[in-house]
């Protein structure tokens, strides 16, 4: 049994203790025990011994928190990180906090992949009390050994002197960023750190994976937005800086709408308001898609079509088949289920956003078979189930059956009601695309009760270098399920 040498340990926060560490938790953290009280690490591999820094640690507490400060005994699967600026070592050793947001980045990726299996399994266990052993794959078609060079999304805080920022961890602390090395290269040759973005609190970027025009999205600080003259010379800052950065870049001001779902109004300064998104699909085939604003798409370059090909996979879609495809953003699952489904079957892309839903209408009008649904999941499904003889323009389902239900919920899930309702439609397929696995597992629980189990589940590692991770699980009715034994293929 391992011992660890308790008499230098300083309790209280800000003082350091020495632990062993144990399983990596939801939301990479990792469990340590010091004198029989829970301690969550970040910055740890499982396994490691390591000195704590403590950023929670009340007397009565039934947990603290801390972070890795010195490692005593390394895992063999522990790597330098790769980013100064997120990495707790460093930082720790220069006085300031890391920047969050890569906080797996010391650890080798096909590691990461391992815990995020375990993370998925135990989280599953723990919430919805039943095993289930997921496959483990990733975006793209070659393995990426670093995990950085994916996000096609990005966003920054600007400091009060108009430079782009990242927060420290779980703090109001802006530090600066010359560098973003999750990003892809595209977002590099914007060169966003030399810009003057005074007056404004957020910097949202798009650079699609296909490497058409990016868009520079700038939301202005609130005095900004209320003052004529101060968002005037904001327009103008972006205006010469977009001019000059020798990149053909979309750029607008993002201005708040008054309520949720209503989508912020983008005021374009120069090129499109919107971007073009390619997929190529090995299972779908290639499609185009249009993304206004800061609207919802897949943050990692090759998620996408990942995530189609999982999707298309799992749903087993036939000629004919009628389907529901729940928070469909864009229309990227919908318009590859409609050429599955083909002219004679209907999918209904069910979307609250108006923004997204218009895009997804926008995405998908070469596909008659395609419906887009303007509103919340539950109500919609509730307007099914009241009226199902309806046609569908008046909230029925003109008399059909769901074949299939896919549903990609944010990290929040579908809740209960949705559920309840997805439960009531009686689907004869699910395919649960989540992002997050305790929203997931309590969902996965009520589907379970409701009489559906678990075929297949995969974790898909969309978000390298970073504790999140995502799954597709397919589910069918206990009666008729035969399931395939998962194994976990690292
Ligand atoms: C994780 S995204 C998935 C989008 C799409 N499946 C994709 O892969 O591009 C979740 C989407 O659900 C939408 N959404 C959030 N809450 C919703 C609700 N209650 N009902 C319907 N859509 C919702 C969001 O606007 C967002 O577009």
């Amino acid at each position: 049994m391992a011992v660890v040498d308790t008499s230098t340990d300083v309790t209280g926060i800000g003082g350091t203790i020495e632990v062993e560490v144990g399983a990596m938790a939801h939301g990479g953290h990792c469990v340590a025990r010091h004198e029989g009280r829970v301690v969550f690490v970040r910055h740890a591999v499982p396994g490691e011994k390591v000195r704590v820094t403590l950023t929670e640690a009340e007397e009565g507490a039934r947990f603290w928190r801390g972070d890795v400060v010195e490692v005593l005994r390394p895992s063999e699967f522990r790597r330098i990180h790769q980013w100064k600026l997120a990495d707790m070592l460093r930082a720790h050793a220069s006085g300031r906090p890391p920047v969050g947001g890569a906080e797996f980045g010391h650890i080798v990726v096909p590691h990461q992949r391992r815990l995020k299996a375990q993370v998925f399994r135990d989280t599953v266990h723990r919430i919805a009390d039943l095993a289930v052993e997921p496959g483990v794959c990733f975006a793209g078609s070659e393995d990426e050994p670093t995990g950085q060079r994916w996000r096609t999304r990005n966003a920054f805080a600007v400091t009060p002197q108009g430079h782009i920022a990242m927060h420290a961890y779980r703090s109001a602390t802006l530090l600066p960023v010359r560098n973003m090395p999750l990003g892809v290269p595209a977002l590099d040759a914007l060169a966003l750190w030399d810009w003057d973005f005074t007056g404004a609190a957020r910097v949202d970027v798009a650079t699609p994976a296909s490497g058409s025009r990016p868009l520079v999205l700038v939301t202005p600080t609130p005095q900004t937005r209320v003052d004529e003259v101060k968002l005037g010379r904001l327009r103008t800052r972006i205006r010469q800086a977009a001019n000059a950065c020798g990149v053909d870049v979309s750029t607008g001001l993002a201005l708040p709408g008054p309520k949720q779902f209503l989508p912020v109004k983008v005021e374009r300064i120069t090129g499109k308001t919107w971007v073009e998104e390619t997929v190529e699909s090995e299972r779908g085939g290639t499609k185009r898609f249009r993304v206004t604003g800061d609207g919802f798409w897949q943050v990692h370059q090759h998620a996408p079509a990942t995530l189609v090909d999982a999707v298309l996979e799992d749903a087993r879609v036939e000629p004919g088949q009628v389907v529901a495809d729940l928070y469909g953003g864009a229309g990227l699952f919908s318009a590859y289920l409609a050429d599955a489904v083909g002219p004679e079957g209907r999918v209904y892309s069910v979307e609250a956003s108006r923004r997204a839903s218009k895009d997804a209408r926008r995405n998908l009008h070469e596909q008659p078979q395609a419906s887009v649904l303007n509103g919340p999941t539950d109500k919609v499904l509730g307007s099914w189930l009241k009226y199902p003889e309806r046609p569908v323009a008046d909230g029925g389902l003109g008399g059909a059956a769901l074949d299939t239900v896919v549903l990609d919920p944010p990290r929040a899930g579908a809740g209960r009601r949705a559920i309840e309702r997805i439960l009531a439609l009686e689907p004869g397929r699910i395919v649960y695309v989540s992002c997050d696995p305790a929203s997931f597992a309590r969902d996965l629980a009520w589907l379970r009760d409701g009489g559906y189990e678990v075929e297949r589940a995969r974790v898909v590692d969309l978000y390298p270098d970073t504790h999140h991770l995502e799954s597709v699980t397919a589910l069918v009715p206990a009666a008729q399920s035969a399931p395939t034994a998962a194994v976990v293929e690292i």
